[in-house]
């Protein structure tokens, strides 16, 4: 049966996914009403900038006291994307404590405060959704924290920033140069406020540490993160993966230790095999791998950034908070139980792709061969190449541990021979 009082909805931010949010809520009300079992109404927008022309957006809902909104204790939901950690953080904090359930779309947040924000919410009998924070519209939050919730995740590999992904497509397909690109995925709504959030890696490190501590049941932030962004990646990067047979992505990767004892979450650009399905993700999708002991090797792919699908998982997280709400329930929080220790980034096993200009004289090549097996490192494959007393090596290891890589590459760098450690890069998806 449908209640006819309506459950009240707070929105705070209208920008490229609060405006697609208030759209959708509007066109489709009468879809969301009976799937709830409940009218949903806007009951107030918060904004920044009340003067801005918002097209189908009624003017009498806005306001730019978002304090006054939260505290007005009639909302049931409120919808948190303005992003930052601030107001956000004292604005879900005080919609809790007034008795709202809130959806937010904030990786940054969650990935820094989520445990507090989860036990303020469990504190209120409220709900805190997020599925909007990974990966766009692809449904990932969900399935991890309910579908799988009966099988044991150890592995999730994928790429989780739709930016970073549209220009590392755009470099490699048309050429494009790198501001070139990033000034696309900006104009297309789907790089951060503050861009630098996309390129360094931060926003992919904060999806890694949301997936992360969800997946393996543990509490991870954005600081337990190894992560390094794509500025480092050069066009020679780029051309000598293609001569491997390989692309280079933004990867987002966590993993149970094979001893089960621990686990380790890191973000940093990588080769992987152009036969590989991650190598055909292109612009601003996503895709995220999912292995799991009984379930096998899962694979989620969509948009994973823009207004609209974003926008997508917010009403799919405020129909289910909606239901909750109606049922008396809350849905789950957080889970952190196996307490599992998060490994640096030295404790990680993986393959590298290692390239130096060295002097291309004789023994230079044995010299380089033992510092590798000196510190326990196995050489997969060598090619040297060039001329006039120079060359260059590219090396490509077997399964090292990233400590045992760097020592490897601090001995070289000690050489005389070895004039540069020209780049380094992991090599995953074999
Ligand atoms: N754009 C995407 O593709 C995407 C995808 C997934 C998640 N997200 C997340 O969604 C959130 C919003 O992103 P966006 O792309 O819509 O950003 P945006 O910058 O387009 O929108 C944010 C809006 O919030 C407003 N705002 C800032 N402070 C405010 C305040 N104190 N009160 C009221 N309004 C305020 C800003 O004026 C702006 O209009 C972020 O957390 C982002 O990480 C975005
Ligand atoms: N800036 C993010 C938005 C989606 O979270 C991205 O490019 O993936
Ligand atoms: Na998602």
């Amino acid at each position: 049966m449908m209640r006819t009082r309506p459950l009240k909805v707070a929105l705070l931010g209208c920008g490229v996914v609060g405006s697609e949010v208030t759209r959708i809520m509007t066109t489709h009300a009468d879809d969301l009403a009976a799937r709830i079992g409940a009218p949903v109404e806007l009951a107030g927008i918060a904004v920044r900038r009340p003067d801005r022309v918002r097209e189908g957006v009624p003017a009498e809902l806005i306001t730019t006291d978002a304090t006054a909104l939260v505290k007005r204790g009639d909302i049931d939901v409120v919808i948190e994307v303005i992003g930052g950690i601030e107001p956000a953080r004292t604005l879900i904090t005080t919609a809790f404590e007034h008795g709202a359930s809130v959806v937010s779309a904030n990786k940054a947040l969650v990935a820094a405060d989520g445990a507090a924000l989860h036990a303020a919410a469990e504190a209120n009998g409220a709900d805190l959704y997020y599925e909007a924070a990974v990966a766009g519209a692809i449904p990932l939050v969900r399935p991890l924290r309910e579908s799988l919730a009966g099988d044991k995740v150890n592995r999730v590999l994928g790429i989780v920033n739709g930016t970073t992904n549209f220009i590392l497509d755009k470099m490699d397909s048309t050429g494009a140069g790198y501001s070139e690109a990033l000034d696309e995925a900006t104009a297309l709504g789907y790089a951060e406020a503050d861009p630098t959030a996309d390129v360094e890696g931060f926003d992919a490190a904060a999806k890694a540490a949301i997936l992360a501590g969800i997946a393996f049941h543990t509490r991870v932030t954005i600081d337990d993160v190894h992560r390094e962004g794509l500025t480092e990646v050069t066009a020679s990067d780029i051309a000598s993966a293609k001569r491997m047979g390989c692309t280079v992505k933004l990867l987002a990767i966590c993993e149970r230790a094979a001893d089960g004892a621990s686990v380790t979450a890191r973000v940093h650009p990588a080769m992987i095999p152009l036969t590989h399905p991650l190598a055909s993700v292109r612009e601003a999708y996503n895709a995220v791998f999912v292995e799991a002991e009984a379930a096998g090797q899962l694979m989620f792919y969509g948009p994973g950034a823009g207004g609209a699908p974003t926008a997508s998982a917010v009403l799919g997280d405020l129909v289910a908070v909606c239901r909750n709400k109606l049922a008396g329930a809350t849905g789950p929080g957080e889970s952190a139980y196996t307490r599992l220790p998060v490994s640096p980034m030295g404790a990680v096993v993986t393959r590298y792709h290692i390239s130096l200009d060295v002097a291309d004289k004789p023994g230079v090549l044995a010299q380089v061969a033992n510092i590798f097996a000196d510190h326990g490192v196995s050489i997969d494959t060598v090619r040297q190449s060039g001329k006039d007393g120079e060359a260059s090596l590219v090396i490509v290891t077997h399964r090292a541990a990233d400590a045992a890589l760097s020592s490897t590459v601090g001995a070289l760098r000690e050489l005389d021979t070895v004039r540069g450690v020209a780049s380094i890069m992991r090599v995953e998806g074999e």
